[in-house]
């Protein structure tokens, strides 16, 4: 699996034009003085037509040809073509009529590659009723960056390529997730195993009116000239890894998943088969208004039963990710496996740190360390023998990235990245990450294998550090705290962050949150079921749990300001090196909190947030709101036991604000 994803020259322009052969066209001086650019040979064409034709070397074939010794009669790469084919055109068939539609691979402004009758192709509906069933479907499967850059400047207004080469593209209308809009069905399979109700992410919808949505987005895809179909993997852990299959509208979208899941070698994609869970991404068409649930346009619907998720009304391309995300915390669980809203990453030494937090609050920025090796910046799995990565990139916030506080995401930003909704100069395309005129969203989306030490494969040991993030913007919590187990257990159910405007529609000022286990809009079972399985595992393992306050200092939000990233760096540092264990430390009023007195690289009178209060009432009374608001939130977990003994839950009961 090493060579899963990056496999050399899969995001080079290896058969672009200056590799080609095209001779470079030379002046030479002659004797008499005259320049002649005639000297050099001449191309091997006759016709325009022909030079354009040299341009493109063909490509090794995908399917590599077997030998036919073997245990199995090989199948033709014809024949392959078609199971292929009829693979998607079984993904896109209409429930209502029974049918799929007739597909062809390749791009239909390739006027040739249309066939000019109906082949005989043995999936070929035998009864057709609307006009749809008339026309090709042309399938671009699995492009390359550089084809979906071609097709998205074509024919996706708003596609440019910045000066560093990366895709700058919009995300249409909606340029945050809309969780509010996210639906699961509610069936025997999912009655008894889901959260519901009071604090659950999962809205009801019936089985019904998710086949409504279904059919509606199939048919608006089926409509299309052509649709994106990509066929990849998540989880680098080969014993857990999930097929699925994204189609999509627009390049921008494949794109976007090209990087964000795992890549499959010509040789597994060869085998690919059937998918394990399949995406329909009818983004730009709105759901009905008239459906049943239905409260806006913009409908995210989630399948378990049948394996399948629909999107429409919303074309922002984070909603497929933290989609198969939830997929991911209903099946692993399932295997004892805990699925983690988490960055990772891993030291020379092999000493794993897991960061929780929800959007805006680090996890990305912090993940990716020079000085570390990059396990995944979101998503991960800890199972028995350690934690993986699920995803095959990274999806960074670039609202005010700088190349001198973070490098590597700066420098990841190149051909291959997905830049979404920034601002760039008309002339130069350089992007101003300043600007937030069209949201302060803006997102990098690049293949890990970007970032120069990522750890590929992605997976490494039991982690050593869980490092809860949380951007306080009350900035009454202390920089860092080292937490107990119980401690531990307390934050990460209570999951607080101030949500920091932009990634979810509507937020435009950082107002305080609480999103169970750091991402409740993306958690399918009871919080309490991945607690006690974290619990479990971080006491089996040894880890040490820490809280992280990446927020305000000196004053809320509007009067403090944000902790200095490279402070946070440092402190984070020695969470890594195993100094900030054995420092010194005193204990917090109210939040009963184990704070350093000192770290190296810090100023020690930060680290207790009271001592950067000028107004000392305005502290304590802030202090006691937000340990109020702690205590209200957690009123919904009190009835809960969590896990074996009823011990660690009267511990986490005690573990939060005493006042
Ligand atoms: N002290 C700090 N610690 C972490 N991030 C900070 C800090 N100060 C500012 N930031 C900014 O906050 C944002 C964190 O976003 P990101 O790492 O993408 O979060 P996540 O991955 O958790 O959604 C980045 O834009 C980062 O530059
Ligand atoms: C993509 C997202 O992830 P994050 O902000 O946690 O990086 C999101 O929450 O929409
Ligand atoms: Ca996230
Ligand atoms: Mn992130």
């Amino acid at each position: 699996m090493a060579a899963n994803g990056n496999a050399n020259g899969e995001f080079s322009f290896g058969t672009g034009i200056a590799r080609n052969g095209l001779t470079k066209i030379q002046t030479h001086k002659k004797e008499n003085g005259i320049c002649h650019d005639d000297s050099a040979p001449p191309v091997k064409a006759q016709t325009i037509d022909e030079l354009h034709s040299l341009q493109k070397k063909k490509s090794a074939p995908t399917t590599p040809i077997k030998g036919t010794q073997g245990a199995f009669a090989p199948i033709s790469e014809e024949e392959r073509h078609q199971q292929q084919l009829q693979s998607i055109s079984a993904s896109l068939a209409s429930l209502t009529r029974e049918t799929g539609p007739k597909l062809v691979k390749g791009d239909p402004a390739r006027k040739a590659e249309t066939p000019k009758h109906v082949p005989h192709h043995h999936f070929t509906p035998t009864f057709n009723v609307s006009d749809s069933a008339l026309k090709f479907t042309h399938v671009l499967y699995n492009l390359s960056p550089g084809e979906l850059y071609e097709q998205a400047i074509k024919y996706e207004k708003g596609s440019f390529i910045t000066s560093t080469g990366a895709l700058a593209t919009l995300s249409g209308a909606k340029t945050g997730r809309s969780p509010r809009d996210k639906r699961v069905v509610r069936d025997e399979t999912t009655e008894d195993d889901l959260w519901w109700g009071k604090g659950s992410p999962n809205i009801e919808m019936d089985e019904h009116t998710f086949l409504v949505n279904r059919e509606r987005a199939v048919d608006y895809l089926n409509s299309l000239d052509k649709v994106f179909v990509n066929d990849q993997f998540l989880n680098w852990d080969p014993e857990n890894r999930i097929k699925v299959r994204i189609v999509s509208a627009r390049a921008y979208h494949s794109l976007f998943m090209h990087n964000m899941c795992i890549r499959p070698t010509p040789e597994e994609l060869e085998n690919f088969g059937t998918p394990d869970f399949t995406i329909y991404n009818a983004g730009q068409f709105p759901c009905n208004r008239y459906t049943h649930y239905m409260t806006s346009s913009t409908s995210i619907d989630l399948n378990l039963g049948r394996r399948e998720m629909v999107i429409l009304g919303t074309q922002y391309a984070g909603e497929m990710k933290k989609g198969l995300f939830s997929v991911m915390h209903f099946l692993m669980p399932k295997r004892q496996i805990l699925s983690l809203h988490s960055g990772c990453n891993m030291g020379k030494d092999g000493d794993v740190a897991l960061f929780f937090g929800l959007s805006g609050t680090g996890k990305t920025t912090l993940s990716t360390d020079h000085n570390r090796y990059l396990i995944g910046d979101d998503e991960h799995c800890w199972s028995d023998n350690g934690v993986s990565n699920i995803e095959g990139g990274c999806y960074a916030k670039c609202i005010d990235l700088s190349r001198e506080k973070e490098p590597d995401i700066w420098n990841a930003i190149k051909f291959g990245t997905v830049l979404e909704n920034v601002v760039f100069d008309e002339h130069t395309r350089e992007v101003d990450y300043s600007a937030k005129s069209v949201t302060e969203n803006t997102r990098a989306s690049y293949p890990i294998e970007y970032i120069p030490n990522a750890k590929i494969p992605c997976v490494g040991p039991h982690p050593k550090n869980v490092i809860l993030l949380a951007c306080d913007a009350f900035g009454v919590l202390p920089p860092v705290s080292k937490l107990s187990l119980a401690q531990t257990m307390y934050h990460f159910i209570s999951g607080y962050t101030a949500l920091v405007a932009g990634t979810e529609e509507g937020v435009k000022e950082p107002q305080a949150t609480f999103s169970a286990c750091f991402g409740a809009a993306f958690i399918m079972l009871h919080p309490t079921k991945y607690a006690a399985m974290l619990a479990e595992k971080m006491q089996k393992q040894g880890a040490t749990g820490w809280l992280v306050n990446t927020g305000w200092s000196g004053g809320r939000y509007g009067s403090g300001s944000r902790i200095k990233l490279p402070y946070t760096r440092k402190i984070i540092d020695a969470i890594h090196s195993g100094s900030l264990l054995t420092a010194n430390y005193k204990r917090t009023e109210v939040f009963g909190l184990d704070i350093p007195t000192e770290v190296e690289g810090v100023p020690s009178e930060i680290l207790d947030p009271v001592n950067t209060w000028s107004d000392k009432k305005a502290y304590q009374d802030t202090l006691l709101k937000l340990g109020g608001l702690f205590k209200k939130n957690f009123e919904t977990f009190t009835n809960y036991k969590i896990g074996k003994d009823n011990k660690l839950t009267e511990e986490i009961l005690a573990a939060g604000p005493n006042f």
